[in-house]
């Protein structure tokens, strides 16, 4: 054998080796492709066998034809007013129960009684649908967005906050700030037509964040006497007299950043969203109110600490009997804003972080303010095609009233008395359903015997509050505003889901009271010094399913004075 042929039979039984390991390796190589396609067309096999379930499923709801991947996109191009008149058009051709796809998610809207109890009086379905994750960057995962054994257990803790007995202490602010808000409007008296939507906004605004001026507290601060009255925050912002504060620009801003990426496919995903100048402005914002939040919530927690402390001191004095344990807890100093509630039931072994407690702060003042100003607004705009009912609420309140005086400081007592008033702003409500759209995201099959099927787990539903107000089985002539509609007997006999201005089930409006109080007393105050005209009241609305229902172009009244 050559050396020139010894050599390639040497390389040639190295490469051999080399080749024989290279084709196992590459045999196993190919298998190991082979079984992930396999496993990856199998995936894509059950995906789609699910897909075609989820499908098939949805099948039974109607809607108009949608587009593959498009779904009805292309009938939703156009503006919010559009958006809100094809929902109409939609439950008029349709019914009871709907979908209509964006892109490949279906949304199912309900607007029947009968849809829509599966859905609210479920203790399963009480996920809030994806886009209320929009909000998180300034609220967090408080009361409104969070879900699950969170929400349950934040629920149960704040649920006594909203006690009847709590809510007694902060009518005195609320009371102040009714007057200022009629001091605003008194600007208008007598001249144009205006939007009433941004003093409505202000006014709400210092009404939740409020707390009682120094010059109104009982007694020196820090003294036994003193009771401060406070809301959520107990910093009085006094955005009505301010609008440019920080603070208050910053929430005006944000709310209207997350209404505009509820409506913008683009801004949905977050990537695109904290690329744009929408996304910069939010954080912004977001910084702004965190910093005012965090800022009070550093100086509160400060005095409630000594407060404590001296409480402890006082309870390690007294001697030690039954009514040492009696002690109501939190009541120290009289201090009663949410935020001190929140910091005592913390103190006091609550499940409760600083970031938590921040967090349910700034979803009050999220979910009680616009939603306050926007039940004022529709309510004056209504109470201004019907003087005779202006005069009939006052008549009402002259009667009921405990304390005589020049302007309404109504007490709770005569809140409750006042049912012809109550029994309007219920009528508003029904006309005008401040949230107009409830959304939850459905995580298991439901079954909605008004459809006759089940909803598969995947959909979005959305109550359309607006619609399901309409029913003419429990509201005729739907149209028509008559506050009888809410009497008694009236109530008990309709279907329990028929109205739900405030949601309903567990995961309901937490703050209906307070809200109920505060709209009677802002319109007592108003009414009491103006009578209210709407502007151009039979012209057609041109309302939107903002995170309020809204009127493009606002909601314009005139104001004339009362004489007496
Ligand atoms: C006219 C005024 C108001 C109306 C019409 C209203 C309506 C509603 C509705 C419909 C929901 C359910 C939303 C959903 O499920 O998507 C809700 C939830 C909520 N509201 Fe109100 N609201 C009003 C005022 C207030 C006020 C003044 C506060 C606080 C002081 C408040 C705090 C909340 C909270 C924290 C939630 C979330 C509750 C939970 O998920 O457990 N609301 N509200």
């Amino acid at each position: 054998m050559t050396e020139e042929s010894a050599a390639p039979g040497w390389l040639g039984w190295l490469g051999s080796l080399g080749s024989s390991r290279a084709s196992r390796s590459s045999r196993a190589s190919a298998a190991l492709l082979a079984a992930s396609c396999c496993c990856c067309a199998l995936l894509l096999a059950l995906a789609a066998a699910r897909r075609a379930r989820f499908l098939l499923r949805l099948r039974a709801v109607p809607g108009p034809r949608a587009l593959p991947v498009l779904g009805n996109a292309l009938q939703l191009t156009g503006t919010q007013e559009d958006f809100f008149q094809l929902l109409r058009r939609c439950a008029d051709r349709f019914g009871a129960v709907f979908c209509l796809w964006v892109g490949t998610r279906p949304f199912v809207f309900l607007q029947s009684a009968e849809a829509v109890q599966p859905i609210l009086n479920s203790s399963v379905h009480i996920d809030k649908s994806p886009d209320y994750r929009f909000v998180e960057a300034w609220v967090g995962k408080g009361l409104v967005t969070s879900t699950g054994e969170r929400w349950r257990a934040r629920r149960k803790l704040l649920t006594p906050s909203f006690h009847s007995r709590v809510l007694d202490q902060f009518l005195q602010p609320l009371h102040r700030e009714a007057r200022v808000l009629a001091d605003k409007l008194a600007a208008h008296c007598g001249g144009a037509p205006f939007d009433i939507v941004p003093y409505a906004k202000l006014a709400a605004l210092d009404v939740i964040c409020g707390e009682q001026h120094a010059g109104e507290r009982r007694g020196a601060p820090g003294s036994a006497g003193e009771r401060r009255e406070d809301t959520a925050l107990g910093k009085h912002v006094a955005a009505q007299r301010n609008s440019n504060n920080a603070y208050v620009v910053a929430i005006d801003r944000i709310t209207s950043i997350v209404q505009r990426r509820f409506i913008t496919p683009w801004l949905k995903p977050d990537v695109l969203f904290n690329l744009s100048e929408l996304g910069r402005a939010q954080r912004k914002c977001v910084s702004v109110i965190h910093g005012f939040t965090g800022r009070v919530f550093a100086a509160r927690k400060e005095e409630k600490r000594r407060e404590w402390e001296q409480e402890q001191l006082e309870a390690q004095q007294r001697p030690r009997g039954p009514q040492v344990a009696d002690k109501p807890r939190g009541a120290a100093g009289g201090r009663r804003a949410l935020l001190d509630l929140l910091l005592d039931m913390a103190h006091h072994g609550a499940n409760l972080s600083d970031e938590d407690i921040r967090e349910e702060v700034d979803t009050f003042t999220f979910a009680g303010h616009d939603t306050t100003a926007a039940g004022l607004s529709w309510c004056l705009y209504v109470l201004g095609k019907h003087p005779e009912v202006q005069e009939r609420i006052l008549d009402e309140w002259r009667s009921v009233r405990s304390t005589p005086g020049a302007e309404c400081e109504a007490t709770v007592g005569d809140l409750s008395r006042l049912e012809y008033l109550e029994r309007c702003i219920k009528e508003v409500l029904r006309l005008y359903p401040v949230v107009p759209l409830i959304a939850r995201d459905i995580r298991s099959p439901v079954h909605l015997g008004a459809l006759g099927a089940d909803l598969p787990a995947g959909c979005t539903v959305l109550v359309n509050a607006f619609l399901l107000h309409r029913d003419p089985r429990f509201f005729p002539e739907p149209e028509r505003f008559d506050p009888d509609r809410f009497l008694d007997d009236s109530d008990a006999r309709r279907h329990p889901f028929a109205y739900v201005p405030f949601s309903a089930g567990s995961r309901n409006c937490i703050g209906q009271k307070f809200a109920m109080l505060e709209l009677k007393v802002l319109l007592l105050t108003v009414l009491e010094r103006f009578r209210v005209q709407t502007a151009e009241p039979n012209r057609p609305l041109r309302l939107v399913a903002e995170l309020v229902l809204s009127n493009v172009g606002g909601i314009k009244i005139s104001l004339s004075k009362r004489s007496s």
